[in-house]
């Protein structure tokens, strides 16, 4: 989901995004052979160089549509999402201003982003997927009826009355059409009411007539006053003609931003002429590789953008505000933003909607319900009636255990103390046995199995000459009391929960930028 689940905050506005000295940096890979060589004794040691992406881009984007334009890898989408505020701001400076203020730090939260693969539920309809959002991400103030009403416009205002109540649709299941789904997908952002919407290429994948009736729509929403920004590549003419204004991108840096009626005149003027039946689409896009190969074209492009650009001009801060709003840009990433749901309503909501999906799949609710019953059935298998004898009772209890282990993880029983016998095989390795659940695992079972039984001869039942504990000290499992059963719990245990904030220290640190 695009913006997640705090929105603390109704920003009003009417919806102008400025920017200014937009520059942005990333750090690569190092490819030059000889920062290599260099360190050629350090294996592990990582050259990284410092790539520049966008260099100080500046516009201004209002109330209409906003399209920005450019080959593949000029740097649209890096623009997108430093405007929309989910870029790790490390190696990304400039001012970012919404009606000529910092934008608050709840921002990212307020705005709609659609992404380009689409996010929606396949196996929810379509107002259920749109009231989901709505659920997770608007405050918990909001009744029932509410936010019913707010879905309903929406599906209204997307014009999805028709298939409201169809399912969307899986790979699996037939559903909705695909503008239908992108269309979802847009709704499931508007119900946020947000005053400006991003969107990364919003056409790609739809065939011709799918992407104009997206951008017809799209162009409904801008006329009702809010302000859609969105990367394309290249657009047939009649999507172009759609558009307000255009910002033109290449190799990171801009080389025109002005009315889309004004690309092809502003061209002519710099020696590159369109052909009269050629799309201004196509043309900008010949012409933006053209320059792609010509640096010094480019910079004089660029610079004429910077010194002439009578709209980023009239919004930019004046030099003595600089240094004020980038302090201020600073506190506001240390705002702490407060989460509009309680945990338990997060938790309640992603739940019910799991479920759904685990219902309303059949084909993923029935594999699911089928590999449970498949090995519970066989591990019972394994386990049923096991004779009490020294030769097959014993080794059917620690094959039962090996075929367990193979089933959980193979590396993990390499480990386990179990297989091998790690202090003579592996010495320097064997205190990897206690990272290994399957150890853990297979001492709960060997010694649930093994404690309190007597192994007799199978010709002679009356002679027993073999005890579980026998065994159990035989693989120096200890067993002297619970504490040495109830500790592998323990453990087990501990794994679990460092698994658990592992894994979710790991999603809070992907979720907000990229
Ligand atoms: N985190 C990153 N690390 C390395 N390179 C990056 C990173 N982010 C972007 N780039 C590079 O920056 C350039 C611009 O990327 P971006 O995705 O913004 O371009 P784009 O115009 O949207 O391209 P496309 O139309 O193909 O999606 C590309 O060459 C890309 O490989």
């Amino acid at each position: 989901m695009a913006a997640v689940n705090q929105v603390s905050t109704t920003v009003s506005s009417t919806g102008t995004i400025s920017f200014h000295n937009i520059n942005y940096t990333v750090g690569t890979k190092a490819r030059s052979h000889k920062r290599r060589s260099k360190c050629l004794t350090l294996p592990f040691f990582k050259v990284t160089e410092q790539k520049q992406i966008l260099f100080d881009v500046s516009g201004r984007f209002m109330n209409g549509m906003n399209a920005i334009l450019g080959p593949s890898g000029s740097g649209k989408s890096s623009l997108l999402d430093i405007l929309a505020d989910r870029k790790d701001p490390r190696g990304t400076s400039g001012i970012v201003l919404v009606d000529n203020f910092p934008r608050h730090p709840s921002f990212r939260y307020t705005v709609g982003y659609v992404v380009q693969e689409d996010i929606c539920s396949g196996t929810l309809t379509v107002r259920e997927n749109l009231y989901f959002s709505v659920s997770l991400r608007l405050s918990e103030a909001l009744s029932a009826s509410d936010k019913r009403v707010r879905v309903s416009t929406v599906i209204t205002e997307l014009s999805l009355e028709a298939c409201a109540d169809t399912r969307v649709g899986t790979e699996f299941l037939r559903g909705i059409s695909g503008g239908e789904k992108k269309r979802t997908c847009i709704g499931m952002e508007l119900v946020l009411s947000p005053n400006i919407l991003f969107l990364d290429e919003p056409t790609t994948g739809l065939d011709a007539s799918t992407a104009i009736s997206i951008m017809n729509c799209l162009k409904d929403l801008s006329r009702r006053g809010r302000t859609i920004i969105f990367s394309i590549h290249q657009p047939r003419y009649s999507i172009f003609k759609l558009f307000d204004t255009v910002m033109l991108m290449c190799n990171g840096q801009c080389v025109y931003h002005g009315s889309a009626k004004g690309v092809v005149p502003y061209f002519s003027t710099h020696d590159y002429q369109c052909e009269p039946y050629d799309n201004p689409a196509d043309f900008a896009l010949d012409v933006l590789i053209d320059i792609g190969r010509k640096p010094d074209i480019i910079a004089k492009l660029n610079d004429l953008y910077n010194k002439t650009d009578a709209d980023t001009s009239a919004a930019f801060p004046r030099p003595g505000n600089m240094i004020d709003l980038e302090s201020l840009d600073h506190k506001r990433r240390k705002y702490k933003v407060q989460a509009a749901r309680s945990l338990g309503a997060e938790i309640f909501y992603l739940s019910q909607r799991t479920l759904r999906n685990s219902f309303r799949n059949p084909a993923l609710a029935l594999s699911q319900i089928s590999v449970s019953i498949i090995l519970g059935a066989m591990v019972g298998l394994l386990f049923y009636d096991l004779k009490k004898t020294t030769d097959s009772g014993v080794q059917n209890r620690l094959a039962v255990a090996l075929i367990i282990a193979i089933l959980i993880c193979v590396m993990m029983t390499m480990f386990s103390g179990f297989v091998l016998d790690l202090d003579s095989v592996f010495k320097w390795l064997s205190w990897i046995q206690w990272t290994s659940a399957s150890r853990y695992v297979s001492n709960l079972l060997i010694i649930n199995e093994f404690q309190g039984l007597t192994f007799c001869l199978s010709n002679q039942t009356n002679v027993c000459p073999m005890t579980g504990e026998q065994i159990l000290d035989n693989l120096d499992i200890p067993h002297a009391n619970s504490w040495d059963l109830w500790k592998n719990f323990l453990a087990l245990t501990i794994m679990t929960v460092l698994f658990l904030i592992s894994s979710y220290i790991q999603l809070i640190r992907i979720k907000k930028t990229k």
